[in-house]
């Protein structure tokens, strides 16, 4: 059972739900192809019916870690440190990422914008969702739009969110993996038409690693 203590650390992002934190090469973006360490922090209430990860929702099946230790592992790894959920703004993330930063780590998040940002971020991928919009200030400071194509609408979707970031910005089109087959021609046809967006593919999953 959780204490309150332990809850009121968890709300300060003292303590994280942690489901899982792995050495691997990232996937996605722009970032692609480069060696980085994964915190995965449990919790996320948006509710995409195509998920990959959808075991990490519940935030109570993943035990409340402290950032100390997380930092401390993530230190052993890799200078390029990818913080994912679950969504992570779910949780302040403030205190890990101060803690990465006095480490000299550079600090990446995959997130869905759906809860305020917090934390220190040196790369910020934004993965809009049509059942939870982004909220506040982070189309102005997000590094990398990522829009995820399940069926043609979300190319529509794709341009209202382009609308709204800043003009840095990278742009990225991903197929939905289940739907892969069906989409990448749709989203190669786009992109040459349109060739201010990229193709972004999960690379780990044909790599077979996770
Ligand atoms: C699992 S989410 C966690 C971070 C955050 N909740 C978010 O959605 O950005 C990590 C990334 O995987 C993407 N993703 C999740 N399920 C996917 C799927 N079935 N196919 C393609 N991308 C997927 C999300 O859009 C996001 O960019
Ligand atoms: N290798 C690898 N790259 C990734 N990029 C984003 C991921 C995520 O789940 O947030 C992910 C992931 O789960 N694995
Ligand atoms: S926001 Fe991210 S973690 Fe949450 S359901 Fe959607 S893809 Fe999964
Ligand atoms: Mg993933």
């Amino acid at each position: 059972m959780v204490t309150e203590k332990v809850m009121d650390l968890v709300n300060q992002g003292l303590m994280l739900p942690l489901m899982e934190e792995f050495y691997t090469i990232q996937g996605e973006g722009y970032h692609k192809g480069t060696a980085a360490y994964f915190i995965r922090v449990g919790g996320c209430d948006v509710g995409c019916h195509w998920c990959d990860v959808k075991e990490s929702w519940n935030a109570e099946t993943h035990p409340p870690t402290d950032i100390d230790s997380i930092v401390a592992n993530a230190a052993q790894y890799s200078n390029t440190i990818v913080v994912t959920g679950g969504e992570p703004l779910t949780w302040d993330m403030g205190p890990l990422t101060e803690g990465l930063k006095a480490k000299n780590l550079q600090t990446h998040i995959e997130t869905s914008g759906a809860y305020p940002l917090t934390g220190i971020w040196d790369w910020i991928c934004l993965s809009p969702k049509k059942n939870k919009l982004p909220v506040g200030d982070v189309y102005d400071k997000t590094d990398e739009l990522k829009v995820i194509v399940y069926n043609r609408h979300d190319f529509i979707f794709a341009e209202e969110q382009a609308e709204k970031v800043n003009n840095n910005c990278v742009l990225y089109l991903q197929p939905e993996w289940s739907v892969r087959e069906k989409m990448i021609p749709l989203i190669v046809d786009y992109v040459m038409k349109n060739p201010k967006w990229k193709i972004s593919l999960q690379t780990h999953k044909y790599l077979n690693i996770p």
